[in-house]
């Protein structure tokens, strides 16, 4: 992740639920990813109310009697936040609002704002804005403002107290502005990336915190030369690479989450356009998590809805060095190998005959494999290279490891 800022330990209860599509197990990992964003967002995470249901309650996410057992749980222990595990209808907002008389949030609220607190760029910040606006316009209520001036804290950061307390129609302006203001941002980064020329385009993408950012540093420090270099200023760090003789470009990008709010994922257009316009994507998956393969369906749902999907792509298992799996003893009633038996040899092979991309086992912490990792991004780049540069293949002379000229 990207670092931690504490800004207020604020106490929360998390909310959950346990339906047909989504079991125990997953509720439960659901939760822990809740409970990581609710740390990421200065919070405290102090206790789940989970629910059995066949599907969430239309007007009230969970049944009123849970939400009763909940609003006891707050006024007893004297929490100010409930969390909810999904994106709640505005009608969901306001009943629940009613029944608990305290801040709600939800998944997509608790994103956003860490999403505001970590937007540096004035950028950024207007994307953020722009979707926290737009998330807000069909849920104002009294309450919201009513609750607004007297709690800051998590989900209250943003465009700003003044909007919330007053109506629709400024918010809906200050949509309009936002847009506006990105429309021309968005003109001249267009721009950058058309000046940056036809050097190949590398992206890293991948869920949040498999360690993009680390396998960036590496690669670019580790190597014989490689500027730092950022072509704008905004969040995405492209910087220079060069692998033997062949110099490309590589783009660090923000991390992808489940259930991504759709209003980022529009609002931060351009941000994605650096994926959307790579010529090749590095995915990078954390194999150590146990349910890297959810992480990756979820990656692929958004690269798919970024028309991006059918980009070469080279798929890259990192932290090789923390993967555990089970093991089967001769008393365990469970005697069938499933995945989470897979040595990481056996997951190695499992996953090569699996799919058509490329793939490379490594741990960019211990710089693990890097050679395989750099030999196989040479040899993507240097087909796509020589494509594009049919008459001037290399514009370097190839080094050897220790950065004399060959
Ligand atoms: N054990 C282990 N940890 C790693 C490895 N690579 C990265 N990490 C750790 O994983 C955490 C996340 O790494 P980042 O590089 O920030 O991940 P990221 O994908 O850029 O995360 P976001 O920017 O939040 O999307 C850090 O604590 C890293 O030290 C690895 O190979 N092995
Ligand atoms: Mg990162």
């Amino acid at each position: 992740m990207i670092e931690e800022k504490k800004v207020t330990s604020e106490k929360t209860v998390l909310v959950g639920v346990i339906t047909q599509h989504q079991d125990e197990a997953k509720s439960t990992e659901y939760l822990d990813e809740l409970e990581f964003l609710v740390t990421t967002a200065g919070g405290n995470a102090v206790k789940r109310f989970v629910q059995k249901l066949e599907k969430p309650h239309p007007k009230t996410f969970i049944g009123t009697g849970k939400l009763e057992d909940v609003k006891a749980y707050i006024d007893s222990h004297d929490i100010g936040t409930v969390i909810f595990d999904d994106e709640l209808s505005p009608a969901q907002l306001r009943n629940i609002e009613k029944i608990l008389d305290t801040k709600i949030l939800d998944r997509t609220t608790l994103i956003l704002d860490i999403f505001a607190q970590r937007a540096e760029t004035s950028y950024a910040r207007t994307q953020v804005a722009l979707a926290q606006c737009q998330y807000m316009l069909p849920r104002l209520t009294k309450l919201w403002s009513h609750l607004d001036k007297q709690k800051g804290g998590i989900g209250m950061r943003g465009p700003g107290e003044t909007e919330i307390e007053t109506d629709r129609r400024i918010v809906r302006d200050q949509i309009a502005l936002l847009k506006k203001k990105l429309e021309t941002i968005d003109k001249q980064m267009a721009v950058q990336r058309k000046n940056r020329g036809k050097m190949v385009r590398v992206a890293l993408v991948g869920y949040t915190n498999v360690g993009k950012s680390t396998l960036m540093n590496v690669i670019s420090k580790s190597e014989v030369f490689a500027e730092d270099k950022l072509f704008a200023t905004l969040d995405t760090t492209v910087r220079k690479v060069v692998i033997k003789n062949i110099p490309f470009l590589m783009t660090d990008t923000v991390g992808f989450i489940r259930k991504l709010p759709t209003q980022l994922v529009e609002s931060f257009k351009s941000t994605l356009d650096e994926v959307r316009e790579a010529d090749l994507l590095l995915h990078v998956v954390d194999i150590s998590h146990p349910t890297f393969e959810d992480h990756i369906n979820s990656v692929n749902v958004i690269l798919e809805e970024i028309e991006s999907a059918n980009k070469p792509t080279l798929m890259v298992f990192n932290k090789i060095d923390s993967y555990k799996h089970d093991t089967i003893d001769d008393d365990d009633l469970v005697t069938e190998k499933t995945e989470k038996h897979f040595t990481l040899d056996e997951l190695k092979n499992s996953w090569m005959s699996k799919i058509d991309d490329e793939c490379v086992f490594i741990s960019a912490l211990n710089k693990d494999n890097m050679e395989d990792f750099k030999e196989k991004v040479f040899d993507m780049v240097r087909e796509i290279h020589t494509k594009r540069f049919p008459y001037n293949n290399y514009l370097y002379s190839e080094y050897d490891q220790d950065g004399n000229k060959i």
